[in-house]
């Protein structure tokens, strides 16, 4: 949750109505050691995140404000708010959440392999077969087309908003930017993270289920590439890995950046512009599960294949025209 988009108030009474979640601060500092460092395990634009124990047992994560922070109580409580009435098998847990005096903390089920991204790149963890990473897809997929025909847009579809459990078992994280729509199309401010954010819901202002369409397609051109979503490349502007993707596949050449054998046309599908052309997440769910099918056998022969053999070749940045994606980054840093 990231307080880059916070417009929060600041005050801290009563933010939110789900008093039976409320968990005393001492409980915390208990199960965290005094907010101990070696618990810490990352930090967002809402502040520190810690590992703890509660005392019946339950791991978790504390999601804690940062201290000096004015901003963040509107995304408090809209996680708490949506939290408190969604459960899916791919939806990370809220089991509380504190506002003691200044403190605000959110707290989930600890996910114990951390979040997609870093599964993908930039870290020394060993890389995952292709069948693990298409079932990771498809439980977010099936995470998100449950918030769908539940009326909900999550508006900050990320790979790092995609936690694995202890089975990697992906549970899409973070609604603080969340919205109930019911199926309508809503205006508001653009929200959202960079090299995720759809260009029509940009453009347009127009909030529809397509936008977080158009952000998973990124993922799984993420999980296709094992590159993240804006990847700085040589002297070169960053480039947007959407875009770049769209071009190789505008060459009919896609499967020069990824096997074609995987899920790239429904990647890219995810990323079709205008957003109506886009499939639904419940098609793309199908789709997926479809590609899991179609892929067994060719998964059991690869399966010592890692990623980034595949992904070696993919290196050349020289063919994206990287204008648009700079004018937007500039737009969306001013
Ligand atoms: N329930 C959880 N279990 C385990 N690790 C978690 C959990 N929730 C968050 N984390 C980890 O804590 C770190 C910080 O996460 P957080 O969601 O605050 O920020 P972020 O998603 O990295 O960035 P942003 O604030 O821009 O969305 C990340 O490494 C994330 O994977």
């Amino acid at each position: 949750m990231g307080s880059k988009h916070s417009k929060g108030t600041t005050s801290t009474s009563d933010p939110v109505p789900f008093k039976s979640f409320r968990v005393p601060f001492v409980d915390l500092e208990e199960a965290t050691n005094n907010f101990d460092d070696k618990f810490f395990i990352g930090e967002g634009g809402f502040g520190k995140v810690y590992r703890g124990v509660l005392c019946d047992g339950t791991k978790v994560a504390l999601k804690r404000r940062k201290i000096e922070s004015s901003q963040g109580i509107e995304e408090f409580q809209t996680e708490i708010e949506m939290l408190s009435q969604l459960r899916h098998p791919n939806l990370v847990s809220l089991i509380g959440y504190c506002d003691e005096n200044n403190e605000l903390i959110l707290i989930y089920d600890y996910m114990e392999n951390g979040n997609l991204s870093s599964h993908l790149y930039g870290s020394d963890l060993p890389s995952m077969s292709w069948e693990q990473r298409l079932e990771i897809c498809i439980g977010a997929a099936r995470g998100l087309h449950y918030l769908h025909t539940s009326g909900i847009i999550q508006c900050d579809v990320k790979s790092a908003n995609i936690l694995l459990d202890e089975n990697f078992v992906a549970k899409v994280a973070d609604f603080g930017l969340s919205k109930t729509t019911h199926g309508s199309v809503v205006s508001t401010d653009v929200k959202g993270s960079f090299g995720y954010l759809d260009p029509e819901y940009f453009r347009s202002l127009q909030l529809t289920e397509k936008s977080d369409v158009y952000s998973f397609g990124v993922v799984l051109c993420e999980v296709l590439c094992a590159k993240p979503a804006i990847v700085a490349a040589l002297l070169r502007e960053q480039v947007n890995l959407a875009e770049w993707a769209m071009n190789w596949q505008k060459k009919g050449q896609l499967e020069q950046i990824i096997d074609p054998n995987l899920f790239g046309e429904t990647a890219m599908k995810c990323l079709a512009y205008p957003g109506v052309d886009r499939p639904s997440m419940g098609e793309v769910l199908w789709n997926l599960e479809y590609a899991l099918h179609l892929q067994e056998p060719v998964i059991q022969e690869n399966s010592t294949i890692p990623i980034d053999e595949l992904s070696l070749q993919i290196n050349d940045f020289s063919h994206v025209d990287t204008s648009s994606n700079a004018a937007q980054i500039g737009t969306l840093n001013s």
